[in-house]
């Protein structure tokens, strides 16, 4: 079987073919520490890391890079408005984005480079640029003269002829900057210091690098000058990821990514959820709500990555009933096991369901068709667990349900998700209607039969249907019941 993904640089899906064969050197553009993330970044995050660990369970060993942008004018902005320094807002930012991903159950990177960390690379690159006639001093600043790099606009399909001025809002002409660019397109590679920023020295003057150089420097110098993957939300494609390819590949005349990897916006009413919009929620808001992390995944990996999904609260409770049920699976073992033998015959994976889902997933990283096989196995593990539960025995050999239960707990850990068997006890309660308040109604309905009220028996009968549970009246006026 082989792996496709989608690349924006050829605008189809192709094949994927590392550099070297079994390695794959992926870098991921991460956030600017100015502020708590936002479910937008989780998106972003929680798609890149099941990318990652997709190619690892594909057999692939993975080296993925991910950067924090610690130099900013919104970083500044902020520190202004406290009283304290950049490096004190972005260091604070960085330690809430761990605590927040942490509970998210995202893998770390290999490395989490920091612009603050890669002048050197970074004036190397902007030297180099400068040299082969890419770049331009201007009044202590350094642009990149964009009409020296013939391909430039081939990520984003845009045409410098296109972008002229006035009709993109990108070009503003009261801009300070604006006046010593040669052309409005140009970007700044280094900015000269202004009074009270942090500067650093260089070559053209004490000052600081701009957001899109930091990228071009940091892949060189944790993976070199080709990479397998390089991603990041589709916002970033343009300029961002097109400026970055400008940089980097006139240096070095290599393409800079084989692959470019774009996640689509998380949205509300429509409109990309960003800081600037204020339409946003925070990840700690968001899960201490409380929302349950693994619903918050799932609420992200039920839409095909690159399309955009857009937040409701209807959503993330539709998330959180999903997860419910995939959760009811993965602990089916640990609830079940000792009394159906499980311990005894070891792990053996079902090998139909493994390559369906493979199939599935390697059809450009279809998780949303991935997740279809793991609700399979799960729903069919709640209802055996139903019926064991009210019948003492199960209708599947329980070792046919051992196997369906390692190939659910091992496919999920691929997708990221983990259930603690210590949640049994409150599977029940967060479940809606709980166990007992189940009987409960039972008895009464019982009781209502008794006393020939039918009507209220129904009535009980239709109220817990419509919760999902299903009566069965057997012989003796015994009621048993299972959840659908
Ligand atoms: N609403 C969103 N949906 C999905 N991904 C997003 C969203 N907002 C940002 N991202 C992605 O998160 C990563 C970090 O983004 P960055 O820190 O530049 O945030 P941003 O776009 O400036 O957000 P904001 O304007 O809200 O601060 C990038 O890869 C970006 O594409
Ligand atoms: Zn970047």
């Amino acid at each position: 079987m082989t792996l496709t993904l989608y690349n924006t640089l050829t605008r189809r899906k192709e094949t994927f073919t590392p550099l070297q064969a079994g390695k794959v050197q992926m870098y991921y553009c991460g956030v600017t520490v100015y502020d708590y993330c936002h479910l937008g970044h989780a998106r972003a995050c929680i798609v890149w890391d099941v990318v990652r660990r997709y190619l690892q369970w594909r057999g692939y060993q993975v080296k993925y890079i991910q950067n924090f942008t610690d130099i900013d004018d919104k970083i500044l902005n902020r520190a202004r408005d406290e009283g304290s320094s950049m490096q004190a807002v972005a260091e604070r930012y960085i330690q809430a984005y761990f605590e927040d991903m942490d509970r998210l159950n995202i893998q770390r990177a290999d490395a989490y480079p920091r612009a603050t960390h890669t002048l050197d690379g970074i004036k190397r690159l902007v030297y180099e640029l400068e040299q082969k006639g890419y770049a331009y001093p201007a009044d202590g600043d350094v642009y990149y003269a964009v009409r020296q790099f013939n391909t430039y606009g081939k990520l984003s399909g845009r045409k410098l002829e296109d972008l002229q001025a006035g009709k993109s809002d990108r070009v503003n002409i009261e801009d300070p900057e604006y006046q010593k660019k040669k052309d409005p397109f140009d970007f700044a590679l280094w900015k000269g210091a202004k009074a009270g920023e942090p500067a650093w020295e260089s070559p053209w003057g004490a000052g600081r690098p701009g957001w899109h150089i930091e990228c071009s420097a940091m892949v060189r110098d944790n993976l070199g000058e080709t990479i397998d993957i390089h991603a990041g939300g589709a916002d970033l494609i343009f300029p961002h990821h097109e400026n970055e390819i400008a940089q980097s590949e006139a240096v070095t005349g290599k393409p800079l990514a084989n692959y470019w990897m774009h996640n689509g916006m998380v949205t509300v009413d429509g409109e990309k959820m960003s800081k600037s919009l204020g339409n946003f929620i925070t990840i700690r808001e968001l899960l201490d709500r409380p929302t349950d992390p693994m619903a918050v995944r799932l609420f992200v990996l039920t839409a095909q990555y690159r399309k955009p999904i857009d937040f409701t609260d209807e959503a993330i409770a539709a998330a959180t009933n999903g997860w419910h049920t995939l959760r009811e699976g993965l602990l089916f073992g640990y609830q079940y096991g000792n009394q159906l033998g499980f311990e005894e015959r070891g792990s053996h994976l079902i090998p139909e369901v493994v390559q369906r889902f493979q199939e599935e997933v390697d059809d450009d990283f279809n998780f949303p068709g991935g997740l279809t096989v793991l609700f399979e196995l799960a729903k069919e593990l709640r209802r055996e667990g139903n019926i064991l539960m009210h019948q003492g025995k199960t209708e599947t050999p329980p070792e046919q349900l051992e196997q369906q239960w390692h190939t659910l707990v091992a496919l999920a850990q691929v997708l990221g998700f983990e259930a603690e068997a210590e949640t049994i006890v409150e599977t029940n309660v967060t479940d809606g209607i709980s166990d007992t308040e189940i009987e409960n109604l039972i008895q009464m309905r019982l009781a209502a039969k008794k006393a020939k009220n039918f009507v209220e028996a129904d009535r009980i009968r239709n109220e817990l249907q419509a919760q999902g549970i299903t009566l069965i009246d057997q012989p003796g006026g015994v009621t048993r019941w299972h959840r659908n």
